[in-house]
C-alpha cells in the first residue's frame, strides 16, 4: 500500500510531518490502544463479541484498522462497519483513511445509498446498516466479509436489529459450510449466481461479527448471540463536566439560545455543538443567534453558526466539521444525526435540551408521524460524548439532574414504532419469510422506498417509467429548486417557467427534461466534459435550481435504470400524454389519496386525517378537488407535500380493490 508524503516546499513538509506525528500521538492515547492485543486474540477466539467502551474511547476508529492489522483481511477479505447514519459513515472513513495515510476510497472508504466511496482495493468499509442489509440481498452469505463490526447498536434502528437477526443466520450457514468444508460456491449452490469473485474456491471462513456502543445493554445482545462474550473497554480520553439546570426549562429553545450566549460571553474558547430536534428549530434558532450577535460589541460578535441536519445537502452538511475563522467560534446546531459516532472539530460545549424527534406510527390509523419526545439516558450519554474529543469538554443539560434519573435508560427499538413495509419486503426478500412474492423480490432489491419501487412497476405496465424514473430520482434527493432569500422573486419567476398546473411530480419531469436538454446541446456542440459541466451549472444558476441535489437525481436516475433494466422492466414514455401519466401516478400512489373539504383543507382517503397543501406546491393555492400525494409532514399541522391532481373516479377505477364501494 503507497504511503503519501507532502511535495513541495520545505515548510509543507513540515506541516505535513506534524499531522503525522500529532495522529500517531492521538491514536496511541487513546483508552483503547492499550487493550489492542486483547482485542484482537478475544475476536480471533470468539465468532461474536461485545466490545462496550466510553464515547471517545476508539472503538469506531481504531477496531477496524487493529483487526486489519491482526490479519483480518488476508485473502483479499474486507472488514465492514455499519453505522445508523449516513454522516458517520463519511465523515469516520475520511478520519481513518487519514490515519492510515491513504486516499479515501482505498484501503478505506465508505459506501452508503447513492454515494459509493469503495474500490477493490478496499479492505475497512464503513457503511450505513441499510446499505449493508441491501448487500445481503445480492450476496446472501456476505462473502467479501471477514468481520462485520455493527457499530452503536444501542441505537436499535430498525436496519440495526433486522441487521442483527440476519447476521446472526448468515454467521450460522458459514459456520456450518465452514465445518463440512466447503467453498462458497459449493454453499451457494445454484440459486445465487452472484458469489463475489474474491471468494470463490476459497475455503468458507466463519463470519465473525462485532457489536459495539458506549451504551449498551451487554447481556441483552450477548443472550441474543447464546451467550457471546462481552469486552468492557476502561476510559475516556478527556473528562466531560456535566452540568444541570437549577429549574425546569418551559421552553427550551429559548434556554438554548441563552445557554449559547452565556458560554460565548462567559467561558474559555471551543466550539458550541447543540442539539435541537429539527430542521424548523434549527432554522429559527440559526436567525435568532444572528439577531443577538449583531447587538453585541464588536469584538464579541464573531460567531459562526452552521446547520446539520438530514435533509440538508450533505456538502453543506460537512460545514458543521470545518474549522471556524480564527476569533470566530462556531455554533453547530444539530438534529441527532451527530449524536453518534462523529467528532466534530473544535467542539468543547455540548448544549443538550433533552429532547428529540422520533417516529411513532399509529397501527389504526396507519399513518406515521413524528413527535417529540425526551431522549434516553443513552442518548443523552452520547450527547455528552461529542464534547471531550479533542480536550476536556463541558456539557449544559437544560433539564434538572433529578429529571435525568427519570429518563428511560434507552429508547424504545424503532422496529416497535414505525411503519414496517420497506422491512417485511427485505426480510421476504431475504427468504426469512417464506413467502417470497416476485414482484416483492424485485421492489426489496431496489434501493427505494417500497411505494416508489412499486410506482416504477405500475408504471411500466401503463408505459410511463421513463417519466416515473424521472419522478422517483428527483423526490430521492434534496430539495430542486433554490430560493435565497435576497433574490425570492426572481427564483420565484424562473420556478414558474416549469411550473405545471397538474402539479408538482410534472413540474419535476419539466425541470429534469429541461437540464437533460441543455446536457445535450452541448453535447452536440461536441463540448468536453469540462464545459458540459460549466453549462450546466451557468444554467442551474439561471433558473433558481440546485446544482448538487439535480446532478445527485442524474446519478440516482442511472442507477435504478440500472436496476429496473437488469429487472427487465419496459422502459418506454407517455410522451406528452400527461393525463396516462397521472393516472399512473393514481396507480401507484393511490393510498395516498386526499379530497379538498369545503374550509380548503384537505382529508387523507386512507386515514380520514385533516391535512394541508404545503406552501411550497405549486397546487397550494389552485386547491383541486382531489389530489395525490408523496410526503406528510408534521410541524405545526399536517402538510402535504409534492401533489398531483386526479380525477377522484381513478382512485376507484386504478385501485378498487381499495377504493371501489358497493354505490
Ligand atoms: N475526524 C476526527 N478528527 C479529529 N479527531 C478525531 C476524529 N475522529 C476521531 N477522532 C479522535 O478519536 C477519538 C476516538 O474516536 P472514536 O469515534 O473512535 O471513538 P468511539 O469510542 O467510537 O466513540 P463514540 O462511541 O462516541 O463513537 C475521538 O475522541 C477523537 O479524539
Amino acid at each position: 500500500m503507497p504511503s503519501f508524503s507532502a511535495r513541495g516546499s520545505p515548510h509543507k513538509q513540515q506541516q505535513y510531518q506534524r499531522r503525522r506525528q500529532e495522529i500517531r500521538q492521538q491514536r496511541k492515547s487513546l483508552p483503547i490502544a492499550s487493550v489492542e492485543k486483547r482485542l484482537v486474540d478475544e475476536a480471533r477466539k470468539n465468532d461474536t463479541l461485545i466490545i462496550v467502551g466510553e464515547t471517545g474511547s476508539g472503538k469506531t476508529t481504531q477496531l477496524p484498522q487493529f483487526l486489519y492489522d491482526g490479519g483480518f483481511c488476508q485473502d483479499g477479505k474486507v472488514i465492514g462497519i455499519t453505522q445508523p447514519r449516513r454522516v458517520a459513515a463519511q465523515t469516520v472513513a475520511k478520519r481513518v483513511a487519514e490515519e492510515c495515510n491513504d486516499q479515501l476510497g482505498r484501503k478505506v472508504g465508505y459506501s452508503i445509498r447513492f454515494d459509493d466511496s469503495t474500490s477493490n482495493a478496499t479492505r475497512i468499509k464503513y457503511m450505513t446498516d441499510g446499505l449493508l442489509l441491501r448487500e445481503a440481498l445480492l450476496d446472501p452469505l456476505l462473502s467479501k466479509y471477514s468481520v462485520i463490526v455493527v457499530d452503536e447498536a444501542h441505537e436499535r434502528t430498525v436496519h440495526t436489529d433486522v441487521l442483527l437477526g440476519l447476521l446472526k443466520k448468515v454467521q450460522h450457514s458459514r459456520a456450518n459450510a465452514s465445518k463440512n468444508g466447503k467453498t462458497l460456491p459449493d454453499v451457494l449452490g445454484h440459486s445465487q449466481n452472484l458469489t463475489q469473485k474474491s471468494c470463490q474456491g476459497s475455503r468458507c471462513a466463519p463470519l465473525k461479527l462485532i457489536i459495539m456502543s458506549a451504551s449498551l445493554d451487554a447481556k441483552c445482545f450477548s443472550d441474543y448471540f447464546g451467550g457471546a462474550k462481552a469486552v468492557h473497554v476502561q476510559g475516556r480520553q478527556y473528562p466531560v463536566d456535566i452540568l444541570y439546570t437549577y429549574q425546569p426549562e418551559p421552553d427550551y429553545l429559548d434556554a438554548t439560545l441563552v445557554t449559547i450566549f452565556q458560554i460565548h460571553l462567559e467561558e474559555g474558547p471551543g466550539d458550541i455543538l447543540a442539539f435541537l430536534t429539527g430542521q424548523e428549530e434549527i432554522e429559527s434558532l440559526e436567525r435568532l443567534i444572528y439577531e443577538r450577535a449583531r447587538l453585541l460589541p464588536p469584538e464579541s460578535s464573531k460567531i459562526w453558526v452552521t446547520p446539520i441536519y438530514s435533509s440538508l445537502p450533505s456538502e453543506q452538511q460537512m460545514n458543521a466539521f470545518k474549522s471556524a475563522p480564527a476569533g470566530t467560534r462556531k455554533v453547530v446546531l444539530a438534529t441527532n444525526i451527530a449524536e453518534t459516532s462523529v467528532t466534530i472539530t473544535g467542539i468543547k460545549y455540548v448544549i443538550d435540551p433533552g429532547m428529540v424527534k422520533a417516529r411513532a406510527y399509529n397501527p389504526v390509523t396507519g399513518m406515521e408521524s413524528l413527535i417529540i419526545i425526551p431522549v434516553s439516558k443513552a442518548q443523552a450519554l452520547q450527547r455528552s460524548g461529542r464534547a471531550g474529543r479533542e480536550g476536556p469538554g463541558k456539557c449544559f443539560r437544560l433539564f434538572q439532574e433529578s429529571e435525568f434519573d427519570k429518563l428511560v435508560d434507552s429508547t424504545v427499538p424503532e422496529i416497535k414504532r414505525c411503519n414496517l413495509s420497506n422491512v417485511v419486503l427485505q426480510l421476504k426478500a431475504l427468504g426469512i419469510d417464506d413467502i417470497i412474492d416476485p414482484v416483492g423480490h424485485q421492489m426489496a432489491r431496489l434501493p427505494l422506498d417500497p411505494m416508489y419501487s412499486k410506482a416504477l412497476i405500475v408504471s411500466s405496465e401503463l408505459k410511463c417509467l421513463e417519466e416515473m424514473l424521472i419522478v422517483v430520482s428527483m423526490l430521492s434527493v434534496e430539495s430542486i429548486f433554490f430560493s435565497p432569500r435576497e433574490k425570492l422573486e426572481e427564483a420565484r419567476a424562473a420556478r414558474k417557467g416549469f411550473e405545471s398546473s397538474e402539479g408538482d411530480h410534472i413540474t419535476l419531469v419539466n425541470v429534469y427534461r429541461a437540464a437533460a436538454e441543455c446536457l445535450e446541446k452541448s453535447k452536440n456542440a461536441n463540448a468536453k466534459e469540462k464545459t458540459m459541466e460549466k453549462a450546466l451549472n451557468r444554467w442551474c444558476r439561471e433558473n433558481f435550481i440546485n446544482h448538487r441535489s439535480l446532478k445527485h437525481a442524474f446519478d440516482v436516475h442511472s442507477q435504478i435504470q440500472g436496476h429496473v433494466q437488469q429487472m427487465g422492466l419496459n422502459l418506454s414514455s407517455c410522451g406528452d400524454d400527461m393525463v396516462l401519466f397521472r393516472r399512473c401516478l393514481t396507480a401507484a400512489f393511490f393510498l395516498n389519496a386526499a379530497m379538498r373539504q369545503p374550509d380548503g383543507s384537505y382529508r387523507a382517503l386512507a386515514t380520514g386525517q385533516s391535512v394541508q397543501t404545503h406552501p411550497s406546491s405549486v397546487l397550494f393555492r389552485t386547491k383541486p378537488d382531489c389530489v395525490i400525494f408523496n410526503e406528510l409532514v408534521r410541524t405545526t399541522q399536517n402538510y402535504i407535500k409534492n401533489l398531483t391532481r386526479i380525477d377522484p373516479l381513478w382512485l376507484a377505477e386504478l385501485a378498487p380493490q381499495y377504493y371501489a364501494t358497493e354505490d
